[in-house]
Order: structure tokens, then sequence, then C-alpha cells
């Protein structure tokens, strides 16, 4: 039967990746995504600006909203300190089933908690089932027209810190529009666009870091 393209990026892990080795599993994602078969992993140009955002907040807690097959999750995750989380939400549990595979392989189950659900559901139940009190860094990489609904939801539940920061991947491409013009023009967040490329291509993508003033 015919494979899916997650499973084929897990395979290419598989092959290519060290055990416990965050870096070469990245590494070996973006070798296969670049050479086989594109697909949608925030991916190394927009990767080494993801790296830069999350070395400078430092954060304890993270949330990831769209884990895919785990590729931005292992990244940010290769690069938190010891006892910093890392929460991120998964609504296709295809992708959940790969990314799990691809985290264990990375060797982060310790620092990485994957839920299935969306975003909508989980967001209000963060606090009270996992024990979360507020993030330092969000990154939003799961539906475009849920990047704002989210944000504001949570704010609702209290779960940005002041001086917490959101990053957003493809404010460009597909594009978050409505999200762009929200985050840019509200007083409550100084906002920053890091202007890249699509990931595996040459079209213009970007990713915006926006700082919660509180
Ligand atoms: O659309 C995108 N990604 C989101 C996405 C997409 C599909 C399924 C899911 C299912 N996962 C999911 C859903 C809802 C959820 N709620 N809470 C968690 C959660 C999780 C998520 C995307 C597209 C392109 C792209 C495609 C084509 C093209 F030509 C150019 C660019 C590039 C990207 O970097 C992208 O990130
Ligand atoms: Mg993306």
């Amino acid at each position: 039967t015919q494979s899916t393209r997650p499973q084929r990026i897990l395979g290419a892990v598989q092959q290519n990746a060290t055990r416990g080795d965050p870096r070469s599993v990245v590494r070996a994602i973006d070798q296969y995504c670049r050479s086989q078969e594109w697909a949608m992993n925030v991916g190394d140009e927009k990767g080494c600006i993801l790296d830069s955002v999350v070395s400078e907040v430092n954060p304890s807690t993270v949330l990831e909203l769209g884990t895919y097959c785990g590729y931005s999750t292992v990244r940010i995750a290769s690069l938190l300190p010891p006892h910093a989380k890392l929460i991120t939400l998964e609504f296709n549990p295809k992708f959940a089933v790969i990314a799990r595979q691809v985290i264990a392989w990375a060797g982060l189950e310790d620092k990485i908690q994957l839920v299935e659900g969306s975003s909508g559901d989980l967001i209000p139940k963060l606090k009270e089932q996992f024990g979360v009190k507020a993030f330092d860094l969000v990154f939003l990489d799961h539906w475009k027209d849920r990047y704002l609904p989210d944000t504001k939801l949570i704010e609702e539940c209290g779960l940005l810190r002041k001086g917490g920061v959101l990053l957003a991947d493809n404010v460009i491409c597909p594009g978050a529009p409505e999200y762009l013009e929200f985050v840019r023009s509200s007083p409550r967040y100084e906002s920053q666009y890091f202007k890249s490329h699509l990931e595996y291509t040459k079209v213009e993508d970007g990713l915006e870091k926006s700082v919660f003033l509180g």
C-alpha cells in the first residue's frame, strides 16, 4: 500500500539521522525535503531565524501550534535549557503518530508533550490540565486562519507572560493577513518581520515576532 509523505519523512529520519541527536534529525528532514519531496516544515532558512529567537528568549515553557512531523518541535526543543518544557498541539492524528516517532528518534520525549486536538479546544485547558502558568514563547504554525483567534484566546486565558513572544510562520505564504494587521497595529504588541523564503523554495515568506507588552 502507498506510503504517506509524513511516513516517508519518518523513514528518511530513521535511515539518515542518529538516534538521540536532534540536529541530525533536523538535517535529515531538510535534506529529504530539499532533494526528494517538498513538505511544510519551517525548513532550514526560516529555521535559523527560529533558532535565534528561541536562543534570545531562552524560554522555560513553549507552546507550539501545529506539530506536523515534529521538525520545528525537535528544532526548538534541542535549544531549550534542561528543565524547560514544550507543549505542541496537533489536530491530525496521522501527523501526531509520525511526530511522536520523530521526537522519540531525537531523544526529546522528556522535554516535549504532544497533545492531540485542536487549539480552540485545548488552549483553555492548558492551565488546569497541564499545570501551565504562562508561556514564554508561542510558535504559530497551524491553520493560518486560526492565528488571530488563538492569539486572542491565549491572551484571554492569561497564558502569555508580559514580555512573552509570539513567533508566527508563513505570514506571507500562505499568509495570515488578519493576524499581521492585528499584532502590527495593537499597542499591546511590539512586532518585527523577519523576511525569508517559503521552505525549500525561492518564494518570499517570513516570520513575524511579536513581544507581548502586557
Ligand atoms: O497550512 C500550513 N500549515 C498548517 C496545516 C496544514 C494542514 C494540516 C494541518 C493540521 N494540523 C493542525 C491543524 C489545526 C490545528 N489547531 N491546533 C493545532 C492544529 C494542527 C496544519 C502550511 C502551509 C504551507 C504551504 C502549503 C502550500 C503552498 F503552496 C505554500 C505553503 C507552508 C507552511 O509552512 C505551513 O505551515
Ligand atoms: Mg509553516
